[in-house]
């Protein structure tokens, strides 16, 4: 198993040690001690997943304190962008964004502390997308930011105008409401 420290501090990408033989595969997907060895240190209560198809994007979600999550996510099947952007006021890169490609083929997971905003784009045929969360899911305080903001600059790597977003993510604030308006600490 590697842990991989990118620049944004708190971010880890996670590559298992996949055991293949004729029948297919194994590996460990979450291990309490392993991965609180490497940093990861929260208690998960909430698995969720999604389907997606081509070209869909969703995000940038993130959910206000008290109810902030953070996120151990992975593309259980077909291949995905995903990206976290930092909101953390006191952080250094507050306001820049890391994307990492996780897929059905290398299997790499990634961990999303709380204070991020997080979404992703579908870049296969369609995907299956899983994750932990260490807060259970409250509507109250859900929160976004544009998927296209300008300033965040982020390449989704789908067609320029071929992305499918729904409604709500359409309609979530630029990024400057935040550097305005700090919430997470
Ligand atoms: C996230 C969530 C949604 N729901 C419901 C609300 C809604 O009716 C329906 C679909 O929700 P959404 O449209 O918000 O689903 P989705 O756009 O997939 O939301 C997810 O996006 C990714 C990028 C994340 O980071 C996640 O934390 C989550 O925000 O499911 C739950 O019941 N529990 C949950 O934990």
């Amino acid at each position: 198993m590697d842990f991989f420290k990118p620049e944004i501090e708190g971010l880890i990408v996670i590559t298992p040690k996949i055991f293949k033989d004729e029948r297919g595969y194994f590996f460990e997907s979450y291990n309490k001690k392993v991965f609180e060895d490497a940093g990861i240190v929260s208690n998960f209560v909430q698995d969720n997943q999604s389907f997606s198809v081509k070209n869909v994007i969703r995000g940038l979600h993130f959910q206000a304190p008290p109810h902030a999550q953070a996120k151990l996510v992975r593309a259980q099947r077909g291949k995905v962008w995903d990206v976290a952007v930092d909101l953390r006021p006191q952080s250094k890169t507050f306001g820049q964004w890391f994307g990492v490609e996780l897929s059905e083929e290398n299997q790499k997971m990634f961990y999303i502390p709380r204070g991020f905003a997080h979404g992703f784009s579908v870049l296969s045929e369609s995907a299956v997308f899983q994750y932990k969360c260490d807060n259970f899911y409250n509507k109250e305080s859900e929160g976004g930011i544009l998927y296209n903001d300008a300033v965040l600059n982020i390449d989704w790597k789908v067609p320029f105008g071929g992305e499918i977003v729904n409604e709500k993510d359409k309609s979530y604030p630029w990024f400057e409401v935040y550097k305005k308006q700090p919430f997470f600490n």
